[in-house]
């Protein structure tokens, strides 16, 4: 597990290792510098003849020292200075001053030579506004040259918290993040902007992090084995849950399927589908492990008893938009007890009436992608780009009358977000374009709700759910390439890398 910091946090951090650890800035300084020279090195990129554009603040500090260092070693550093000398930072003013008692040659006009890289230390995370002026023009010329590209610490540019350009940016093939990526760097459209982003160490503990509620955090696929639910040996299938899944209208079966499979194979004990009857036939053939349980027209004490059986429930997958539908949602919603998944048609039914939330009295996890969220609160979809962690507060603001009625959102995207009150928000960075077809929705909500089964609690369910998935998706496009994965692979690729992961703990 790793925190992916926005710039205002960076800085706190910053300054509480200064001030409160004590450890002083320069040395910060100096430890980035070093770093950047090693990671450029361990990366091959040919250091021979660099150019390091430096603005006035301290990550233009960072790159006077990288032109230090590189001098140090004999090779050719050349620096571009493009902040404006009354504005620079106390540190930065001393790494010039050094660099210039050394005889580096510091230009403010473009060179006309070729460099083998070219380092970005125009801007770090105090880029506070839109890049305009001389600055655009410095940014447009750097990605304009014929060299390896490196940024400090994040491309001068992107917004830390957002990802977003603020009015142009540097394009890095590496960026070199000092104690911890950036958010920003693993956003879109920041992500293709950052190139390989590599967090070094330089003394400020990432733990300072840990009981900030503001921060972002991500698993990687080393973590994956200690995430999972663990299997005893003296355990039998009422040991690992019983799942309903309330899916598939007339000819929707599909959903169904994949659902209630990925729940299976993530490990749930047992699963029962309840579905339109048209489907019976066709999901025996498909699922023979599940129950299968019909319906002609609403019956609520067949919902009941169905609903006093599960131990989850996940709703929606392929459900339908009709009447029979929306009252099975709406009985739902009034009465189950334990952890309940909302996915799809579930979503859309319940964006007619989003105040239904306020009355459960059960953990509830909503799964929408963009467009069932801009129903879910009324905003656009560009509104919610812009600021996702907005539109998912609006959500899990909604919860029911006590606590154990919380909501979890979970915002499908290729940067996935789950977010409940009181939690660090997870930021899912695993999964690929691959799993950008029908069907992908409906193993994640299967997922999920195998996970709840196991006994996780909802929001580890849910975040290791969202994870899982995206690294089934990894092992599905090694398998079958990125344009022929279907949703039915991700299943088995969920299956091989829980496989592997259990083997390589
Ligand atoms: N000791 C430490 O703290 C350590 C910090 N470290 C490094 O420092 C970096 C953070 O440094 P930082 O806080 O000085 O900010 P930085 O990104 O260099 O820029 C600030 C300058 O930019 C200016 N400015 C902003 N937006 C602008 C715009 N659109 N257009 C024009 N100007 C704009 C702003 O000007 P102002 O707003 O005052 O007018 C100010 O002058 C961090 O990313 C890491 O690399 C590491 O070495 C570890 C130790
Ligand atoms: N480019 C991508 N990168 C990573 N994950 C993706 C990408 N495209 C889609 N996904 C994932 O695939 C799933 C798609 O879900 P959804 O849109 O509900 O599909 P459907 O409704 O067809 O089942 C989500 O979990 C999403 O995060
Ligand atoms: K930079």
């Amino acid at each position: 597990m790793r925190y992916l910091p926005n710039g205002k946090q960076m800085s706190e951090a910053d300054a509480h290792t200064i001030h409160e650890i004590g450890i002083p800035s320069l040395v910060l300084m100096e430890r980035a510098a070093l770093q950047i020279v090693e990671t450029m090195h361990k990366k091959n990129i040919s250091t021979e003849k660099s150019l390091i554009v430096c603005g006035s603040g301290n990550n233009g500090g960072d790159g006077f020292a990288v032109a230090r260092l590189l001098t140090e070693q004999g090779k050719h550093a050349d620096v571009l200075f493009a902040g404006k000398e009354a504005s620079l930072s106390e540190e930065c003013r001393c790494q010039k001053q050094i660099v210039e008692n050394m005889g580096i040659s510091v230009f403010t006009e473009f060179p006309d030579e070729e460099y083998t890289v070219i380092i970005d230390a125009v801007f770090g995370v105090g880029l506070c506004r839109e890049i305009t002026g001389h600055y655009k023009d410095v940014i447009d010329w750097m990605n304009l040259q014929d060299a390896e590209k490196v940024a400090v610490d994040i491309p001068s540019g992107i917004c830390a918290a957002t990802g977003k350009i603020l009015g142009t940016a540097f394009r890095a093939d590496l960026t070199v993040c000092m104690a911890c990526v950036k958010l920003g760097c693993e956003l879109f459209p920041g992500k293709s902007y950052a190139g390989e982003s590599i967090p070094v160490a330089i003394g400020i503990d990432p733990k300072y992090f840990s009981n900030r509620l503001d921060v972002c955090y991500t698993f990687d696929k080393n973590d994956l084995g200690k995430l999972l639910p663990s299997r005893m040996m003296n355990s039998h299938k009422g040991s690992y849950g019983k799942v309903l899944m309330i899916t598939g209208s007339p000819g929707m079966a599909g959903a169904a399927f994949l659902s209630a499979c990925a729940a299976y194979t993530v490990g749930a004990g047992l699963v029962q589908i309840y579905t339109a009857s048209e489907n019976r036939l066709a999901l025996q053939e498909l699922l023979p492990e599940a129950i299968i349980s019909c319906y002609d027209s609403y019956d609520a004490s067949q919902l009941s008893h169905l609903l006093d059986w599960a131990d989850v429930v996940c709703i929606g997958c392929g459900l339908g938009m009709g009447q029979i539908s929306e009252k099975i949602l709406k009985n739902v919603l009034k009465n189950v007890s334990c952890p309940c998944v909302i996915d799809a048609d579930g979503l859309n039914l319940l964006s007619r009436n989003i105040e239904l939330l306020n009355q459960c009295c059960a953990p509830m996890i909503l799964t929408p992608h963009m467009k069932e969220m801009s129903r879910l609160t009324g905003w656009s979809i560009d509104t919610i780009m812009e600021d996702r962690f907005q539109a998912l507060d609006q959500i899990i603001k909604q919860s029911g009358p006590d606590t154990k009625s919380s909501i979890i959102c979970v915002l499908k995207d290729s940067r996935t977000v789950v977010a409940q009150t009181n939690r660090q928000r997870f930021v899912n960075l695993a999964g690929n374009n691959s799993m950008a077809k029908g069907g992908s929705g409906d193993v994640l909500a299967g997922t999920i709700a195998g996970l709840l089964a196991q006994h996780m609690a909802p929001f580890e369910a849910t975040t290791v759910g969202v994870f899982l998935h995206a690294c089934g998706g990894d092992e599905a496009k090694k398998s079958k390439g990125s344009y022929s994965v279907l949703a039915r692979d991700l299943i088995q690729g969920m299956a091989d890398a829980m496989k592997n992961a259990k083997e390589c703990r």
